[in-house]
């Protein structure tokens, strides 16, 4: 069956659908992801909600959909643009093919898309609105992009994983699964809580550290958030990672942006410019912080981004606070990074060792 991408700067590309659509369509931001492979953990990382993800790879799904690398229990994404969707599952741990998982859970997908034209229509003028539609007519509601995201992937009340002597509050925008596991593994004791919990709310639980997790949407939407956020680092070892770390800027008085087509993929290059080392990381957002915004914050840099300078990560000159923009759990995506959790469990036992107390 025929299917069509509406993209909202009038852009229209004819494809294949597979599985099935409302009337209208199916509409989301027009995003990309560049690496060769990780569609599961893509697409079941609650920071892709109602997007439509162009993957680059010309071949997606060829080794199936397992049992062990889902973010999330259920996909996130709003459709899926691929040159060439695999049928078939060839991996002995495929538990369903790529389209049969996204067909049962009702994400369409467009085939025989030349993504590379797409792709670089997208460099050019940005992540957009757009819509797939089965109709070569229908390409309105471009602007129905909805607001608030996390509210709609963050826990509805706590939940406790793990066991150890460290506690870490997980603070949920939309949160991977990878995230919680390393901490486990660690052995900590892990209490993921709504997005929307208080200061006074995360302090009743005697956390020893909390993380600031990735999630949806623009951090500007949660700016009710902020002065709890900041009372929460002016007391406790914090780790924002991704959405995490925007709001954690935004909360000490920075400001953020939204990029022309954002990060998403499994090699940016991070600098470090305290260690002046380069590593290749995982990333997957549309907005950061501005540099011109973090003078009198008390915040300074630690990571750019070697591609464009983008701030990749921020620490705080006097508090336990350390933030960034890609991701240390990686999945899709090099390990490189794994030692932000080291560092952040380091502060965490070197503050419990000094006993230094909090309100
Ligand atoms: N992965 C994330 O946490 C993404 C953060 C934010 N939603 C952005 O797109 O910039």
């Amino acid at each position: 069956m025929e299917g069509y991408l509406h993209l909202a700067d009038g852009k229209k590309f004819q494809g294949s659908l597979l599985g099935s659509l409302p009337e209208e369509g199916i509409a989301g931001e027009i995003v990309f992801f560049t690496g060769m492979t990780g569609y599961q953990e893509v697409l079941t990382d609650p920071s892709y909600k109602n997007q439509i993800i162009v993957f680059t790879y010309p071949l997606i799904g060829n080794y199936g959909i397992n049992d062990q690398d889902f973010e999330s229990k259920k996909p996130h994404a709003a459709a899926v643009i691929v040159s060439e969707a695999a049928k078939e599952a060839y991996h002995y741990e495929a538990q369903h093919s790529f389209t049969e998982y996204l067909e049962k859970w009702n994400i369409p997908i467009l085939e025989h898309i030349d993504t590379r034209e797409l792709v670089k229509g997208i460099r050019q003028n940005g992540t957009m609105p757009a819509v797939v539609t089965a109709s070569p007519e229908n390409a309105v509601c471009c602007d129905t992009i909805s607001s608030l995201k996390v509210k709609e992937v963050s826990v509805p009340s706590p939940v406790t994983i793990g066991r150890g002597s460290n506690h870490i509050v997980l603070v949920d925008y939309g949160f991977k699964k990878s995230i919680a596991e390393y901490l486990v593994n660690q052995k900590c004791l892990v209490t993921i809580v709504p997005y929307n919990y208080s200061a006074d709310q995360i302090s009743a639980l005697k956390p020893d550290g909390v993380l600031l997790s990735n999630g949806p949407g623009d951090p500007k939407e949660l700016m009710d958030q902020l002065p709890e956020i900041r009372k929460v680092a002016e007391y406790y070892p914090v780790l924002g990672i991704c959405l995490g770390h925007q709001l954690a800027a935004l909360a000490f008085g920075g400001d953020t942006k939204k990029m022309l087509f954002g990060h998403r993929g499994a090699n940016q290059p991070v600098f470090d410019v305290t260690g002046n080392r380069v590593f290749m990381s995982s990333q997957n957002h549309s907005y950061a912080v501005d540099q011109n915004s973090i003078e009198h914050t008390g915040l300074k840099i630690r990571f750019l981004n070697k591609n464009d300078q983008s701030i990749e990560g921020l620490y705080h000159e006097k508090l336990p606070l350390m933030t960034v923009q890609f991701h240390p759990e990686a999945s899709p995506g090099p390990e490189d990074s794994i030692f932000i959790f080291e560092e952040f469990i380091n502060t965490v036992q070197y503050r419990k060792r000094r006993e230094i107390s909090y309100a």
